[in-house]
């Protein structure tokens, strides 16, 4: 008998929905795996905006601990909470296919007033990134701070006097939690990694390793690491207004990314469109046949390389300036 698998996840709704969602394929799999709680920094302090925290891994830092005690043997979080370096000693064992990348928007009433550049509208969010591009796009409202998990911040939403306030889909989604009334943010640009899943592990815990290795999907694995790259390429730590979304359209890769201002006044952007390799277009088998197949490190470094490029790209177009002046 193999010991049961200790899988430690928050316990919001969020992070139980996709902890189970784990457990489940490792129990299809045939393996014995069971939820652990922990509670992480980001869930019991609800009222600070998370980039006034100022640390990475708010979310991430005590599943880390927990796994290199020993309590649990794997973590899973929603990827764009992982800080881009790992903890020492952690290893990413699997990154499943990823949900809706996008944001939402959800109002209350109607969503008229968008269209109006009178109106004075209240927009309610605490994400640093999605407030400049709100701004850069709707330079006459407001943004208020709204923290906590998705829950709670629907929930205060509906007793506020905000006309609306912006979320994940892949948040809202997960948890059966799509507003009727709720626009998607096509223009918008996503965090690094957002509706993607990481689920880590020890390092050196080869068992673990192979048990996830059928739950990888190597398409969205390459599209977040490059999303990834670019973030890092830029400085950005998790409260910069970075955005990067990569995505597999037929046979091509397509890379958006911006950085923008805090005021959303600038906001720099930068596209690039490549030819993928065959084996990685949308129809490609996922999990262990494609991991099999191993695209090879040599494909990854491509696919950095452009990441880093983009990145480049805005750092010489000003990119620099608007970074540091979020940083000081
Ligand atoms: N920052 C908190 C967080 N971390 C992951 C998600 C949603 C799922 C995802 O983005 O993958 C959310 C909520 C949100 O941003 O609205």
């Amino acid at each position: 008998m193999q010991q049961t698998i200790r899988i430690g996840t928050r316990d919001s709704q969020l992070a139980v929905w996709q902890a189970t969602l784990v457990r489940d394929q490792l129990v299809a799999g045939g393996h014995s795996a069971e939820l652990v709680y922990i509670k992480s920094e980001g869930d019991i302090d609800l009222v600070t905006p998370l980039y006034a925290i100022g640390v990475q891994g708010v979310f991430t830092r005590t599943l880390d601990a927990a796994l290199l005690s020993g309590r649990i043997d794997m973590a899973v979080h929603s990827m764009k909470d992982v800080p881009v370096q790992l903890a020492q000693g952690l290893a990413a064992a699997a990154v499943l296919t990823r949900a809706n990348p996008g944001d939402l928007f959800v109002y209350k009433g109607d969503a008229a007033f968008l269209d109006d550049p009178e109106s004075i509208a209240t927009i309610a969010t605490s994400s640093l990134r999605r407030r400049a591009q709100w701004l850069h796009r709707y330079p006459h409202h407001r943004i208020d701070n709204l923290r906590g998990n998705v829950n709670t911040r629907l929930a205060k939403v509906a007793s506020s006097d905000w006309q609306g306030a912006l979320f994940a889909a892949a948040g809202l989604e997960r948890i059966g939690l799509r507003p009727a009334n709720s626009i998607p943010l096509d223009w918008m640009l996503p965090a690094p990694a957002q509706g993607a899943i990481l689920v880590a592990c020890r390092e050196d815990d080869t068992r673990i390793r192979s048990v996830c290795a059928p739950l990888h999907h190597e398409p969205t694995a390459l599209c977040v690491d490059m999303e990834r790259t670019f973030l890092s390429a830029l400085m950005g730590g998790c409260s910069t207004p970075i955005g990067a979304l990569a995505e597999i359209a037929g046979d091509h890769l397509r890379f958006r990314g911006n950085a923008c201002s805090l005021d959303g006044k600038t906001c720099l952007s930068v596209e690039k469109k490549v030819p993928l390799p065959a084996e990685l277009s949308a129809q490609a088998p996922t999990g262990e046949s494609l991991a099999q197949a191993s695209l090879g490190e040599s494909r990854r470094a491509a696919t950095a390389d452009l990441a880093r490029a983009a990145a480049g790209e805005l750092l010489a177009r000003g990119a620099t300036t608007l970074i540091q002046k979020v940083t000081t």
